[in-house]
């Protein structure tokens, strides 16, 4: 073959390789400057966003949580997370500070050359809880997702000082700590509603005992309206707590087949409900899909923390919840049981939970 003829790079069968494989992520990719997208990443047109599929007079509801001690804060909450699953909240308390410094911090860690990001790839990472990775289960997958991450499980301080990232375990950190009050108050409101009235050591385990986070980045894409930022899901957290930048493209399901934009608003955090809390709450609470788009244009960030039960933890709908007779919809379930089926598929809306069900 004449070496001055290269195979374009979006012909190339070598891309898994190159972003996957070799872990220099969809970034890596991105930064090529390909004017194509590379046929890996071509979704089926039913996982697409079509403006046809969207509903833009309808939005998530945004709660206000300066004065979260008076009723009608718990009862805006609870509201929301039966209605919808999936809400915004303003004056939660977390440090404007603190949320900047982490998107920062995010941008500084993807910014890193290839080579010091493929440190913490699953090969060469020096924990299992530390992953730098691209898409969602690459092996599990039909189509790639546009995405890059780097995932941080939570065991303790010291573990993370040692073994996170330098260029953001201190903001990530501070992060995790600023948002626990408004994780706390939340869950409180919540489980009130349900008639669990007190959070003691062994709810709180099973609500809030470990946590995930993840920072996420969404290259900028060549054709967007072809592939997906993350397709549909449903987390498998008790709740989540978002942290978005001010470029948008998150996306929930609303009624029927139609989605609903969550708007960037400066300083908030999207809270949505995970499966762990809809099997706990015996369905009150229910997960919802989401899903988020590739953009053309801008290279977009976010910093989901996901409260999880410890993997250890058996979950099941709460006694509380069925106490008056109500039939339990779920079984009682091993949490990392739960979350390595997960893990082990591509993204498909809210068939996990299908393996909690009696
Ligand atoms: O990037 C987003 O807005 C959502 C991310 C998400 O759904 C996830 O990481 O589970
Ligand atoms: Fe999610």
């Amino acid at each position: 073959m004449d070496p001055t003829v290269s195979t374009p790079i979006s012909e190339s069968s070598n891309i898994t390789d190159l972003v996957v494989t070799n872990r220099n992520g969809v970034k890596g990719l991105s930064e090529m400057g390909l004017k194509t997208l590379p046929k890996q990443y071509i979704q089926p047109v039913e996982e697409r966003i079509t403006v046809s599929n969207i509903l833009p007079q309808e939005s998530i509801p945004i709660i206000d949580m300066s004065n979260w001690d008076e009723p009608k804060v718990s009862e805006s909450i609870c509201d929301a997370a039966e209605k919808w699953g999936f809400f915004q909240i303003i004056n939660h308390g977390v440090p404007i500070e603190v949320l900047e410094n982490v998107k920062d911090a995010t941008h500084r860690f993807f910014n890193l050359p290839a080579e010091e990001k493929r440190k913490f790839s699953k090969e060469n990472s020096p924990s299992n809880s530390v992953r730098f990775g691209t898409s969602f289960s690459p092996e599990a997958e039909k189509a790639l997702e546009w995405k890059d991450y780097l995932s941080m499980f939570y065991v303790s301080e010291d573990e993370a000082s040692a073994l996170w990232p330098s260029a953001c375990k201190d903001q990530v950190l501070e992060y995790m700590k600023g948002s626990e009050p408004v994780i706390q108050r939340l869950l409180e409101a919540l489980m009130k509603r349900i008639n669990v009235k007190e959070i003691d050591e062994t709810k709180k385990s099973l609500l809030m005992g470990s946590k995930r986070i993840n920072l996420n980045y969404y290259p900028i894409c060549p054709n967007p309206e072809l592939t997906v930022g993350i397709g549909r899901h449903s987390d498998v957290s008790t709740l989540t707590i978002l942290l978005q930048d001010d470029i948008g493209g998150l996306y929930v399901r609303g009624n029927n087949d139609s989605w609903v934009h969550v708007p960037p608003i400066s300083s908030s955090l999207v809270i949505n409900v995970g499966d762990a809390l809809q099997i706990m709450s015996n369905g009150r609470y229910k997960s919802i899909e989401h899903r988020v788009v590739a953009n053309g244009s801008k290279n977009r960030i976010s910093v989901p923390i996901f409260v999880n039960p410890r993997p250890d933890d058996m979950i099941g709908p709460f006694p509380e919840v069925l106490v008056g007779g109500e039939k339990a919809l779920y079984k009682q379930i091993l949490y990392s049981n739960y979350v390595r089926h997960f893990y082990k598929k591509a993204h498909d809306g809210k068939k996990t939970i299908e393996f909690a069900k009696i």
